[in-house]
């Protein structure tokens, strides 16, 4: 039996996702069968091979990108998405999720989407795919990784300003995100005892209470118990010095306190590689680490590395 096509919702259409879609399928062809849930006409050149089943994906693979045909309404304008578009970019992700639930493709790679853009367009309610995939899964948490040769990163709390986490950063959340993390390095990247290494919230992890008291009244209890339990964790670290060349040889992941403390180091070292993974599923879902890029889109420039390092993941996490 052939391997089973990996599912790519098209996103924001108006952004980055069909060019990189393309060029995605340029360099992997039928090696790596995928398929793009999203409008034909909204590839940019081609060649384009319309599908009427992701079973039909790996053949059509050997002659251009196969796109399961999603309707979308109104015109397209590289760089300006179309608020008309936010239904049917939802649309396609739920899609996404019925085929691989459904067992028609082995994983769901989500091209990106504008956050507002679905938000004032279609009332979106979701601050991204992890929180709007959990929801479609009906799974309480997830966890948010983004990974690459050079690092794994973990933010606690995720998509909410940085003022209220502080607040949102409960004992019972970081213990939940690390029993996440820890399964999935063991499962999902074969590592059979992972080091974690945890940052602390405040400058220099708190600097014994003089400099904030999360790291005291909340993580290191936390890190104490998962010890006593056999996990192998370090921390609360200084979050300024737990990135470096050296430091990051110490651990498998790290698991940070807010979202730019994780996603600033990965960024910084690999953007073009990195790969953005929700963790806690029941089903395999990867992205590129990198947004819509309405700046660029139509400009033929955008570079389609993460997009394929996600495919790849997807590939080998969902058994293809
Ligand atoms: N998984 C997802 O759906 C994600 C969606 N976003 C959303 O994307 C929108 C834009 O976010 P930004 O913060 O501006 O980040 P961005 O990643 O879209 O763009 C940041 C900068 O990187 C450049 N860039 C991004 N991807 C590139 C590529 N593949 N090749 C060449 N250059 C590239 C852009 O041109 C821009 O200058 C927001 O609505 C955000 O919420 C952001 C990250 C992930
Ligand atoms: N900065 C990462 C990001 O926004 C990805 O969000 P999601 O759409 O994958 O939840």
């Amino acid at each position: 039996m052939p391997a089973r096509p990996i599912a790519l919702s098209c996103g924001e259409p108006a952004g980055i996702g069909p060019e990189i879609a393309l060029k995605a399928w340029e360099a992997l062809g039928a090696d790596l069968p995928f398929f793009l849930i999203g409008a034909p006409d909204h590839v940019p050149g081609g060649p384009v091979e319309v599908i009427g089943a992701p079973s039909e994906a790996a053949g059509a693979a050997r002659r251009g990108l196969p796109v399961l045909a999603h309707d979308f309404t109104g015109p397209l304008t590289p760089g300006a998405p179309n608020p008309r578009h936010a239904d049917s970019v939802i649309g396609a992700i739920r899609r996404g999720v019925k085929v691989v639930q459904a067992g028609e493709a082995a994983a769901l790679c989500t091209a990106p989407i504008h956050k507002k853009a679905l938000q004032d367009g279609a009332g979106f309610a979701h601050p991204g795919h992890t929180e709007f995939l959990a929801h479609l899964a009906g799974v309480e948490r997830v966890v948010m990784m983004l990974a690459s040769d050079q690092l794994r990163v973990v933010p606690v709390t995720i998509h909410i300003p940085l003022a209220e986490a502080p607040g949102a950063l409960t004992p019972d959340l970081l213990r939940v995100t690390l029993r996440i993390t820890h399964a999935a390095l063991i499962r999902d990247f074969g590592i059979t005892r992972p080091r974690i290494a945890v940052a602390g919230l405040n400058p220099h992890a708190g600097e014994g209470g003089k400099m904030g008291e999360e790291e005291i009244t909340i993580i290191a209890p936390v890190l104490d118990a998962l010890r006593a339990e056999g996990m192998e964790i370090a921390g609360p670290l200084s979050a300024d010095t737990m990135f470096h060349a050296a430091a990051r040889a110490g651990y498998d992941a790290a698991v940070a306190m807010y979202h730019d403390q994780a996603l600033i180091p990965i960024k910084t070292l690999d953007f073009d590689r990195g790969v953005n993974v929700t963790l806690g599923l029941p089903f395999v879902r990867t992205s590129p680490d990198h947004g819509t890029a309405l700046d660029i889109a139509g400009q033929g420039v955008a570079n389609p590395s993460s997009l394929i390092e996600a495919l790849k993941l997807a590939a080998r996490m969902g058994g293809t």
